[in-house]
């Protein structure tokens, strides 16, 4: 059986705003069912690249398929199969919450059957309470919230989310994970850019670092993490002496540890944000060598220190 077709494929993108190059030779493919965040500093072209994604901005070179469709030709039936969240919407303030989606779902069901009702989307995101209220009355937060419930209530196939939960509370933030992870379960694919490294270890089952509009890496997150070039470190007490062992395979050294004769076991493995910022702060070097600019580190594992007990 042949693979699955790529939902979203960029080759050679580059982009400019006038005299500013922003975009260069981007070039990303997405599978079904993944869940890509695109991390990088304030201003190197997430958001660009998502509107190239999109259409709503023309690549200067390159391709962009979306659904194997070029989104700039694409009709109605194509944009019900996605589920938006983007950095600016024009609204209409004086709308209330529940008219505003109304208006959204009835413009959704000219193309798709599988529209879900107001009412229910407002349940799932919490926002049942301010069905009434104005646009302009809401926090920020809730706005935000809002406009992934209207992302959501086409059941797309597809979410491309810009930044979607920026200024929500915790509890609003985990809400808004499950449900994006609900719809990975019924086969979306989803597409998002974030600055929270803790998100992105929560949901991506990929992530793509750009900086200064090129993308600098792009793996899942263990292998980003792997990159730092920084063993996992465990450490624990035996024969009342403190033990600190560094080692790329944690799981394989604590087969060796005598559980039984140790306490106080830890291990403590690089993050994403060690790797993300050991990334983004060698930008020039990633430009010249490309992606594997980081070498990834597959030494034995060596015991690094031994310290009496304090
Ligand atoms: N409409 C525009 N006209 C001119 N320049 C723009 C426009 N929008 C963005 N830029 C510039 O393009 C560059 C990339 O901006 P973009 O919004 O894509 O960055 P970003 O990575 O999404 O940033 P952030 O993380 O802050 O949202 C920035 O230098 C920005 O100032």
């Amino acid at each position: 059986m042949s693979p699955a077709p790529p939902v979203i494929t960029a080759r050679g993108v580059d982009f400019a705003y006038g005299k500013l190059p922003v975009l260069h030779d981007v070039t990303l493919t997405v599978h079904p069912g993944e869940v890509v965040c695109l991390l990088g500093p304030n201003g190197v072209g997430k958001t660009t690249l998502v509107e190239n994604l999109l259409g709503s901005l023309r690549p200067r070179t390159g391709s962009v398929r979306v659904f194997g469709t070029d989104p700039r030709r694409a009709g109605a039936a194509f944009w019900a199969r996605i589920g938006l969240v983007q950095q600016n919407w024009s609204d209409h303030a004086k709308w209330r919450v529940k008219d505003q989606l109304e208006w959204i779902r009835s413009m959704q069901l000219t193309a798709s059957a599988q529209v879900a009702d107001v009412a229910e989307v407002l349940d799932a995101v919490g926002l049942t309470d301010k069905a009434g209220s104005r646009l302009s009355r809401l926090s920020g937060g809730q706005r935000r919230t809002l406009d992934f419930a209207a992302a959501l209530m086409g059941r797309p196939d597809l979410l491309i989310l810009d930044e979607p939960t920026t200024g929500l509370d915790p509890a609003s933030k985990a809400r808004l994970h499950d449900l994006i992870m609900e719809r990975v379960d019924d086969d979306a694919t989803v597409l998002m850019t974030t600055h929270d490294l803790s998100e992105a270890e929560r949901l991506a089952s990929r992530v793509i670092i750009m900086a200064a509009g090129r993308i600098i890496a792009d793996g899942p997150v263990t292998e980003l993490r792997e990159r730092v070039g920084r063993k996992a470190e465990v450490t624990w007490m035996q024969d009342g002496e403190h033990h600190v062992h560094a080692t790329a395979s944690p799981e394989r050294f604590l087969q060796q540890l005598d559980l039984d004769a140790i306490s106080g076991l830890t291990v403590t493995r690089p993050t994403l944000e060690e790797a993300y910022l050991a990334l983004v702060s060698q930008p020039a070097e990633a430009e010249q060598s490309g992606i594997d600019h980081l070498t990834i580190q597959s030494d034995p594992a060596t015991t690094t220190a031994k310290e009496p007990r304090p």
